[in-house]
């Protein structure tokens, strides 16, 4: 495929940004492209908004998964690009337009440069939430096409264009949603003494959070507790009766992720009592730490640094979390970020990842693969 293409391609997916398991028009999209190739090189299936994408292999021995993750976020496109989303509301804020543009790139290459092993493209709904990896990957069609290893990347806006940057062990963290609702006595706002005010009780909740990483986490084992919206009340002159929080947990272990749990459940209890109220948890989607295998990743990473075109870099761990961690936790694989050079970060309205990225990317993973289909298992 041209590099014009993939552009092309980028640009339009840019365009469509829809959230967890409502990518129609994604998969449509998507699916557009791939039925241009010869049938006779590629099997298709569907599964929920995602695709499976099987290029066959000319003497396969093995199967070599690649990743994709398709949605994106409900955030308000506040870039310069001529070509923002359409979608008002929502935006490819995380990079997932050239994740897709990538995993085309290379599908495009595989079927016009046969290789003995298949390559099964997993083109993944719903990784900022509720999660499609674990589901996807326990699909009949999964358990049929089951790949031997899997590799997948993410864009870092840090990291100039043409590095590559990864770690053996623990790349990801552990995660968990958060979703706190209290609901107390509402009333006039000028007789707060008839109340059990909701929004108090909210503020002191979010204060009391934070002390959970700073007191009860071992500071070496890092954790982070982010209360990414509050909502509560109705107008300015009515004590709220009810409040939401919704955030999100991440910690390097799991052990800490269980005592950070405990934590908040002791002070929700605590704000029941000092306030007056009920409050429930729900801790909504978990997505497991994404743990590199490390035979594969230091292979990876040495074959690569054999490139005098990239810059690889061994990584530290972040505190993002991804639900590929599912998929490397069931086959060995490994994830890398890859330098995207954008002055606004992941999850921001201005986030404008550079689009030479896409190219180090296909070419990047098509050698590796290529080198990898001429190895046994
Ligand atoms: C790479 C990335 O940004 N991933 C997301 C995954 C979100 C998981 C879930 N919805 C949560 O918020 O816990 C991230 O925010 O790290």
């Amino acid at each position: 495929m041209y590099k014009e293409n993939l552009i092309q391609i980028r640009r339009d997916l840019h365009r469509i940004p829809e959230i967890g398991f409502q990518e129609y028009k994604t998969q449509a999209y998507l699916l557009s492209i791939i039925k241009q190739f010869p049938a006779e090189r590629i099997d298709i299936q569907t599964w929920k908004t995602g695709i499976f994408v099987l290029v066959k292999g000319t003497n396969p021995r093995k199967t070599i998964g690649y990743r994709a993750d398709i949605d994106g976020l409900p955030i308000n496109e506040e870039t310069e690009y001529e070509f923002q989303s359409e979608h008002p509301g929502f935006m490819h804020a995380c990079g997932h337009d050239l994740h897709m543009t990538i995993a085309l790139g290379i599908l495009s290459h595989f079927v016009e440069n046969p290789i003995t092993d298949n390559v099964l493209f997993l083109f993944q709904p719903a990784e900022e939430g509720p999660g499609g990896a674990e589901p996807m990957l326990n699909s009949e069609i999964a358990k049929t096409w089951r790949p031997d290893i899997i590799t997948a990347l993410h864009i870092s806006p840090e990291l100039p264009v043409g590095t590559i940057s990864t770690k053996p062990g623990l790349l990801f963290a552990n995660t968990s949603e958060l979703f706190i609702d209290l609901k107390g006595k509402g009333g006039h706002a000028a007789f707060p003494h008839t109340t059990n005010d909701m929004v108090v009780a909210a503020c002191s909740l979010v204060n009391q959070l934070q002390t959970i990483v700073a007191r009860n986490v071992d500071p070496l084992d890092s954790a982070v507790i982010t209360v990414g919206k509050i909502t509560g009340g109705t107008v300015q002159n009515i004590i709220a009766e009810n409040a939401r929080l919704e955030g999100t947990i991440r910690t390097l272990s799991i052990q800490s992720m269980e005592r950070v749990k405990e934590r908040i459940e002791a002070l929700v209890k605590g704000v029941e009592i000092g306030y007056s109220c009920k409050a429930t948890i729900d801790y909504g989607a978990m997505y497991h730490q994404v743990f590199n295998e490390e035979t594969l990743t230091t292979e990876f990473m040495e074959f690569t640094a054999g490139n005098t075109d990239y810059n690889v870099q061994l990584a530290k761990e972040a505190m993002t979390g991804e639900d590929f961690g599912y998929m490397v936790d069931q086959i060995p694989g490994f994830m890398f970020w890859l330098g995207v050079d954008s002055s606004f970060g992941l999850h921001h309205a201005k986030l404008m990842p550079a689009e030479e990225a896409i190219f180090v990317a296909v070419d990047v993973m098509t050698k590796y693969i290529s080198y990898k289909a001429n190895q046994q298992i």
